[in-house]
């Protein structure tokens, strides 16, 4: 049972945009059975509005649970709204940070503080799911930077950090002299033998984020022999999914597993958020 009285804030502050989900009680449900939200974006330059987007809800959230990967001076920007909305009204604010241990997930990392608050809290979204229940899960990240993590038996198992696509866009462009900045079209899969400086660029980023994830995807079936669940999120994922999904089957069908699972995970950060707040707000928990 949940506390019904309070509204409850996620934040998710990611390198470029943050993301909020905005829960009036947890304990009010959707027909899908999960808590009714209200999700915004805001850019890092639009802070500045989170109050006044606050005031749009009847109630003031006065649990407050966040994740920030962007740095010190947008959490004390996001901090400071906050203060702004509440005005003399008491609420709580915490950021998470990563830690060997969170409820039932461990944490495989040498040095746990070292890991992105964002990737530990998706894990803990990610573990909960169904299917992480027998088979190891993966999730690609394809923000500001891809990540590829795995979860298996309620461990994060490590995973890879690169550059995302639009960085890898923006690096090239930055760092020579004749290539140019890319306008990204339709999403298509990368050509064979491309025949221009564009589409030489495209089909380059598309098959090194595609092949990474396979690399990843590989060392989980060798380490573990299983076929495993591979979720995927973020911004640049229409761009890399169908090239994935091209190199997934090929390597499916040669070990001879029966079934391909290449499923979105929408907001996987907010997820684990979620899991958490559930967990704060359970009657018998004090935080
Ligand atoms: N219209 C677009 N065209 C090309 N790439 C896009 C487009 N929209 C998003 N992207 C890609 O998505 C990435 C951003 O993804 P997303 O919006 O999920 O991340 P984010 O919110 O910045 O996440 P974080 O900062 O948490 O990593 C960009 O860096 C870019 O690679
Ligand atoms: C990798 C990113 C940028 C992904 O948002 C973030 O999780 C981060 O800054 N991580 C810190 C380093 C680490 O996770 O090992």
């Amino acid at each position: 049972m949940y506390d019904a009285s309070k509204a409850v804030l996620l934040i998710d502050a990611g390198n470029t945009r943050i993301k909020f989900v905005y829960y009036e009680s947890l304990s009010c449900r959707t027909p899908e059975g999960l808590p009714k939200s209200n999700k915004f974006i805001l850019t890092h330059d639009e802070i500045e509005r989170l109050s006044e987007r606050l005031g749009q809800f009847n109630k003031k959230p006065t649990l407050v649970i966040g994740v920030n990967v962007a740095g010190s001076i947008i959490a004390a920007k996001i901090s400071k709204q906050l203060r702004l909305h509440h005005g003399a009204g008491t609420y709580e604010q915490y950021w998470l940070s990563s830690q060997p241990q969170l409820l039932h997930l461990k944490n495989a990392y040498i040095d746990a503080s070292q890991l992105g608050s964002d990737r530990w809290l998706a894990m803990l979204g990610l573990s909960v799911h169904e299917k992480a229940q027998h088979r190891p899960v993966m999730l690609v990240s394809f923000g500001t930077a891809t990540t590829v993590d795995t979860v298996y038996q309620s461990e994060f198992l490590g995973g890879l950090i690169f550059p995302g696509l639009q960085m890898m866009a923006d690096s090239l462009a930055q760092g020579t002299a004749q290539l140019p900045a890319i306008k990204w079209g339709k999403s298509s899969l990368p050509m064979t033998f491309p025949l221009s400086t564009a589409d030489a660029l495209e089909s380059g980023m598309i098959a090194a984020q595609a092949a990474a994830v396979l690399r990843q995807w590989t060392c989980v079936v060798e380490q573990y022999g299983l076929n495993p669940v591979v979720f995927y999120a973020g911004g640049a994922a229409d761009y890399v999914v169908p090239e994935l999904h091209r190199l997934l089957a090929e390597q499916i069908r040669l070990h001879g597993f029966d079934t391909m699972e290449l499923v979105p995970f929408d907001d996987p950060v907010l997820a684990g958020l979620l899991v958490y707040a559930q967990y704060c707000l359970q009657d018998s928990v004090a935080h």
